[in-house]
């Protein structure tokens, strides 16, 4: 089998939002590359913590008895609760006996955003939190069933975008296809640049990091975020807004990663990610540094500009990136 999702951004491409059939109801999901749990509000919660979602009702006869899971996410967000076996199905491709982690308790950001009803985590499934049973992402368990095993996400700046399962659409990008191997040691879809671009400035220096649709920004290791911003003018390193600001207006160079010796471009009107205040006088950067993190992480900044092919179907996992 093989299908398609459309996947619509939020505000500013802060996330981006698929309709996934769980149980029989359609729930509003981020799918996140940076974790591995299905999980999504239930009728267990507290109105205070679900008023203005979309829940999934529980059901004891399809109830994994003694599984709980509890995520907690590298922005301070976290969820929790029991879990269930039920069918779900994305894009037309069905899971029959999924693990839906149906949560208790969601920390306040989750309440906050209410186009969001849960997640469907596609990092590898070493990385679920289910215990004692740990469980097996959507892809891990309709992977064999797919045409090609693989899943492509094709985000697009203001939408509509999609998530193709099973196959490549080469409609959706310009040029080739460029692979780089991923060591998935870390649960993650961790792989490592041979380079980066500013502008049409080539360094050879390598950046690893993990392809994560569920974060917005793109984040790199603060040296080169230093040298990127050392070309904008009015840039502004800011407490008070937690990152580097510029005056909305500000020419930005555009940034690329070299991946198998070809140029992957971020436009820059990509990298002005929004303005931080109603006047519109400094806008937030798209990118941002990486410093504490392990990786830098390749979200939605970079992850618009490309056709990300997250693919299993090797010996080795691999992702491929099209320019769109
Ligand atoms: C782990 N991927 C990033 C992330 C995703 C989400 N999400 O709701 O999809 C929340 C926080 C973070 Cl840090």
């Amino acid at each position: 089998v093989s299908g398609s999702a459309t996947t619509t951004p939020e505000r500013f491409d802060s996330e981006f939002l698929t309709p996934v059939m769980v149980g029989g109801t359609t729930l509003m999901l981020n799918i996140d590359t940076g974790s591995s749990d299905l999980w999504v509000f239930s009728n267990q919660l507290p109105a205070s913590e679900s008023t203005g979602h979309s829940v999934y009702t529980v059901n004891a006869a399809k109830k994994l008895v003694g599984d709980t899971f509890s995520v907690s996410f590298g922005d301070g967000s976290s969820a929790s609760g029991n879990v269930f076996a039920d069918t779900v199905v994305v894009g037309g491709v069905t899971a029959t006996r999924q693990a839906v982690e149906a949560a208790t308790s969601v920390s306040a950001s989750f309440t906050q955003d209410t186009n969001v009803d849960g997640l469907m985590g596609l990092a590898f499934s070493p990385l679920n939190t289910v215990q004692p049973q740990q469980q097996r992402t959507f892809f891990d368990n309709v992977k064999s069933t797919l045409d090609t095993a693989l899943f492509a996400a094709d985000l697009i700046s203001g939408g509509p975008g999609e998530y193709d399962f099973g196959f490549i659409d080469t409609a959706k990008f310009t040029g080739t296809l460029d692979f780089s191997p991923v060591d998935n040691s870390l649960g993650l879809w961790e792989f490592t640049t041979s380079g980066y671009a500013i502008g049409t400035t080539r360094h050879a220096t390598a950046i690893n990091g993990i392809a994560d649709t569920g974060t917005t920004l793109l984040l790199l290791p603060s040296a080169i975020v230093t040298a990127y911003y050392a070309q904008v003018k009015g840039i502004q390193n800011s407490t008070q807004f937690g990152g580097f600001i510029f005056p909305c207006n500000a020419i930005l160079p555009t940034f690329s990663l070299i991946i198998d010796s070809k140029l992957h471009t971020v436009p820059s009107d990509f990298l002005n990610f929004a303005p931080v205040d109603a006047a519109n006088t400094n806008c937030f950067g798209g990118i941002q540094s990486a410093a504490g993190l392990p990786f830098s992480i390749f979200g939605g900044i970079f992850l618009k500009s490309q056709y990300a092919v997250f693919d299993m179907s090797q010996a080795t996992p691999r992702i491929g990136f099209g320019q769109q």
